[in-house]
């Protein structure tokens, strides 16, 4: 899966990864030259008191260091641009795919787990590409070259690195190995404290409200708690890598002075020699001390890669069609057949058979005790989600069958819970139609019962709006909401019980002004209020999922014991009369 992302990231940035291979591998060869040079310097220079030949090739080594800085520095330059544009790319891909998700995915996985899996795991695969490009290149040549440099040197004591390298890359393979599931552990737990961050700060006001201040801190706490037990766990055999490390270079070191000396001693060999092979066994250490250093971020970049690849893999439930139908004439029939829906794992149908037509210039309204599926059935109509039996159509064609922009182009809806962007009123109108004149704005205002409150805001249609519209009371929402949907002025409107919050003058005087802007549209209307929907020219009424009456509101007093049962636990007989 890691590779696989890699693989289609890395792709386009082939030009800076030969540059970056260019520069590591100048690097390291200077970086290898240079203790050859040192031991010139010692056996021939020093020790035959050759001043000449010490400041010569002082100079050489002094010439092939900057070159080594210069070629690191342009290795490190284009690594780091690389792995910051894999970063970018690889978020835009999440972000673009999770765009495309229904209400299914988007609930299977979670706004918080979406949020890390977007953010933090990005993070760790692009800590390991900068990582890879900045030390790693550079390590398998350093181990190479080290070792042929050694062997130029000392064929004997080169032998050291047969005992030495495999205890270290076993000593570390034990550790690598154990921090696997630590990592993967970490990341669930990272989703965890997100989620309930989220969600108190989301309800903090309810917290509050029910003084749950101390029970939730206790719930976080748990879970921040978890968190650091995982990354401390981790953090300890991390950090006994090093240790390890350490000892086993200096007890190799002891070993080269020791072997080495004793060839020294006998003739076999010269200091500078000695000095050379010390440095070509650091090296060579040093290199395997990256490449674990590669094993440390190796896993948890595998366990986000598993995790991205999810998101990536995940087909909508919704998908456009791939020979979409192109509507003759688009007037905003709305028509249900013998629809049904089960939520994915529930036993039961939320929504069983329903037949429902909405024509243009008529009122449709739902109603229906909680629960009994209003919303549900608003969502299939523009393709939240998709019916599990039957059909929904529009001007007659199934609307799995439109291309996906096309058919959300014909609705303005309302919904239950209206959200409004970070930005001004009039961006948060200008969602409805982008080249809204303002003119066009103050008019959507009026008919949603806004203005007034809009004017009264500061900046007017320049008022700012903060993240969910919590600026605004739930009323004004709601209206500010509607105003949205006229912008747009939509073949069919969806109202989802959009009139709750307003009073009930506000929300007659609504309905009113709503009237000769709807006149040639479709209206379906979701409510809980009887108010709000008897007027309209068919009301169907909802119980468990099922159609149990419809009609206009007179015919259903008479032919509906539901409806009736609705109306009067809200009218009484005169009113509802
Ligand atoms: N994501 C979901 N997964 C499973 N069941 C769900 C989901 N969303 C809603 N339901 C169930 O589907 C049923 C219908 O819900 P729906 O929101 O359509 O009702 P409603 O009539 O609009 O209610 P209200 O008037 O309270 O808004 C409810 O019983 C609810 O528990």
């Amino acid at each position: 899966m890691l590779s696989a992302i890699l693989r289609r990231h890395l792709a386009r940035h082939r030009g800076p990864l030969a540059l970056v291979l260019i520069f590591q591998t100048v690097q390291v060869l200077a970086n290898l030259y240079l203790p050859t040079l040192n031991a010139d310097v010692i056996d021939r220079g020093i020790a035959q008191g050759d001043t000449g030949y010490v400041m010569r090739t002082g100079g050489w080594m002094l010439a092939i260091t900057v070159v080594q800085i210069l070629a690191n520095l342009v290795a490190i330059y284009y690594g780091a641009r690389t792995a910051m544009r894999f970063g970018r790319d690889l978020r835009a891909e999440i972000f673009s795919t999770v765009e495309d998700f229904a209400a299914e995915e988007l609930g299977r996985f979670g706004a918080p787990s979406l949020i890390t899996r977007t953010t933090n795991d990005v993070q760790q695969i692009q800590m390991l590409v900068f990582m890879t490009l900045v030390m790693m290149v550079s390590a398998p040549i350093t181990a190479v070259g080290g070792v042929v440099m050694a062997l130029r040197h000392d064929v004997a004591l080169s032998g050291l690195l047969l005992v030495v390298v495999p205890v270290l890359v076993g000593c570390l393979g034990l550790i690598i190995v154990r921090l696997h599931p630590l990592f993967r552990r970490m990341q669930v737990q990272v989703d965890g404290v997100n989620q309930i961050l989220r969600e108190q700060i989301t309800g903090v006001r309810v917290i509050r409200a029910f003084v749950k201040d101390q029970a939730e801190q206790e719930r976080f706490a748990v879970a921040n708690d978890e968190l650091r037990d995982v990354a401390v766990t981790a953090g300890r055999l991390m950090t006994s890598m090093f240790p390890l490390i350490m000892l086993i270079m200096n007890v190799s070191t002891v070993a080269v002075i020791w072997f080495g000396g004793l060839r020294v001693d006998s003739g076999d060999m010269q200091v500078g020699d000695l000095v050379a092979m010390m440095t070509y066994l650091m090296q060579i250490l040093m290199s395997v001390l990256m490449a674990s250093m590669m094993f440390m971020v190796l896993p948890r970049a595998q366990v986000s890669a598993e995790r991205i690849s999810e998101v990536l893999s995940t087909q909508p439930t919704v998908r456009a069609p791939a020979e979409p139908v192109r509507p003759v004439e688009r007037r905003g029939v709305v028509e249900l057949r013998g629809v049904s829906f089960t939520f994915p794992g529930a036993d039961d149908p939320v929504l069983r058979d329903i037949d429902l037509v909405a024509r243009p210039g008529r009122t449709t309204a739902i109603i229906g005790s909680t629960g009994s599926g209003k919303t549900t059935l608003v969502n299939l109509i523009p393709r939240l989600m998709d019916a599990t039996a039957g059909q929904v159509l529009i001007d007659g064609v199934d609307v799995r069958d439109l291309d996906l922009d096309a058919l959300w182009e014909c609705f303005g809806l309302v919904p239950q819970r209206p959200y409004l962007f970070t930005g001004t009123v009039a961006s948060n109108l200008r969602l409805g139609r982008e080249d809204a004149t303002e003119d066009e704005l103050r008019a959507a205002l009026e008919i949603a019962q806004a203005r007034e409150f809009v004017e009264a805001m500061e900046g007017g249609l320049d008022a700012p709006i903060t993240q969910g519209g919590t600026n605004v009371s739930g009323g004004q929402r709601q209206r500010l909401a509607i105003a949205r949907a006229v912008v747009r002025r939509p073949l069919v409107y969806l109202f989802d019980d959009s009139f709750s919050a307003l009073d009930y003058a506000t929300d007659a005087a609504l309905r009113a002004a709503l009237r000769p802007t709807t006149r040639e549209s479709t209206v379906v209307v979701v409510a809980q209020r009887v108010n709000t929907i008897r007027d309209a020219d068919e009301i169907i009424v909802l119980d468990e999922g099922a159609v149990v009456g419809r009609g206009r509101h007179g015919e259903l007093m008479q032919t509906c014991e539901t409806y009736r049962e609705i109306v009067l636990s809200q009218l009484s007989e005169e009113e509802a009369a």
